[in-house]
């Protein structure tokens, strides 16, 4: 019997937006416009919010005090003129990405109209059809950015999804991924070039870095011995094994690691040596016997 094909279709694209600098202009502070200012201060974007002071959530006025660089506040209700061919009170045209926020949704949908027709990016918390782009429920870990998404089908049961994700998590992504993008930026400074040999070389030298030191590990390096990882194992074509590191102490160099390897190693060459002792002494024995 034929194998059935999956059916391929109604999903989204999953991307990491980048909006650092650019400019995103949110209509409504309410609870959800609360939410919206939260998701979008870690990407570093510009935020100008409309919506009238007397209608802020609490979240909302307290981002406003704590992030004034950030968030511009026009204390305003956005409209549209009357007028057949009117403009917005705002000009949309001039964000990268409008999200409306609204307890009107004739204004919503206007806004989103607005948007489309000079294609701006644009999402509506209240009319998922019209949306360009839904939100998702989130997991970040410092680099570590997880979406969970039901493409608009439950929120409520992507937020639960979230709260198990998180306990899936060690605790130590954040802090590894960190780690591993200084080696990759230090790796491709000593060897840059795109495509070709040297980046299949370093591609598949940082997968076999990640693959073989546990996150834990990743996590403890610091620049003297991602120099070290790179002048030892880059130079050589080699992953060497990550040092082990001891419970007390967190900090460690490589330094430190070669002494506690060699003290690691005391034990063995001991008992090495008191082997060939006793060796030699039944070997005396054997010959006094004779
Ligand atoms: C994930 C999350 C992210 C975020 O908002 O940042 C998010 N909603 C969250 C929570 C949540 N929202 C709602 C409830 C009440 C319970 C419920 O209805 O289930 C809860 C539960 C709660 O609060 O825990 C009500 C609701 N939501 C939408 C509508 C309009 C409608 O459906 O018509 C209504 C009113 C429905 C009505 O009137 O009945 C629409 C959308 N909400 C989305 C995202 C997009 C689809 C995401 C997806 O499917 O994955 C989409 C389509 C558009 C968008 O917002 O981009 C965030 C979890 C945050 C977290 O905890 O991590
Ligand atoms: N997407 C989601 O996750 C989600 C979750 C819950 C609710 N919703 C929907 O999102 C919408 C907003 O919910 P909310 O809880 O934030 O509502 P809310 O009432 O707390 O907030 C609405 C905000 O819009 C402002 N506002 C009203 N008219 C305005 C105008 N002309 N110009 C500028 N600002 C104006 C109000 O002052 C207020 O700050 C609702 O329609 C709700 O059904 C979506």
């Amino acid at each position: 019997m034929a194998e059935q094909q999956k059916p391929v279709g109604g999903g989204s694209l999953l991307i990491a937006w980048q909006l650092k600098d650019k400019k995103v202009l949110i209509v409504g502070g309410g609870e959800v416009g609360a939410q919206r200012i939260d998701s979008l201060l870690t990407t570093d974007a510009n935020i100008d919010l409309v919506s009238p002071s007397a209608g802020l959530h609490p979240r909302t006025k307290k981002f406003l005090e704590q992030y004034p660089s950030r968030i511009t506040h026009f204390d305003q209700s956005f409209s549209f003129p009357d007028t057949q061919q009117a403009a917005a009170s705002i000009d949309v045209g001039a964000y990268d990405m409008v999200l409306t926020a609204l307890d009107d949704t004739a204004l919503s949908r206007k806004i989103v109209q607005a948007c489309r027709s000079i294609r701006v990016p644009v999402n509506a918390a209240d009319i998922p059809d019209l949306c360009d782009f839904y939100f998702g429920g989130q997991v970040r870990d410092g680099p570590l950015q997880i979406m969970i998404s039901t493409n608009g089908n439950g929120p409520r049961i992507a937020a639960l999804i979230k709260d198990r994700v998180k306990g899936a998590l060690t605790g130590k992504e954040g802090e590894a991924l960190i780690k591993v993008g200084l080696l990759r930026t230090k790796l491709k400074e000593r060897a840059p070039g795109v495509g070709g040999d040297v980046g299949k070389r370093r591609m598949r030298w940082m997968s076999r870095v990640c693959e073989q030191w546990s996150l834990e590990d990743l996590s403890h390096l610091d620049e003297e011995a991602m120099e070290k990882l790179l002048d030892e194992g880059w130079e050589r074509n080699e992953v060497p094994t990550p040092p082990e590191f001891s419970k007390e102490s967190r900090s460690w160099s490589w330094v430190e690691v070669f002494k506690s390897n060699a003290t690691r190693s005391l034990p063995s060459a001991a008992s090495f040596a008191a082997g060939i002792v006793f060796a030699q002494f039944i070997f005396s024995v054997w010959r006094g016997k004779k």
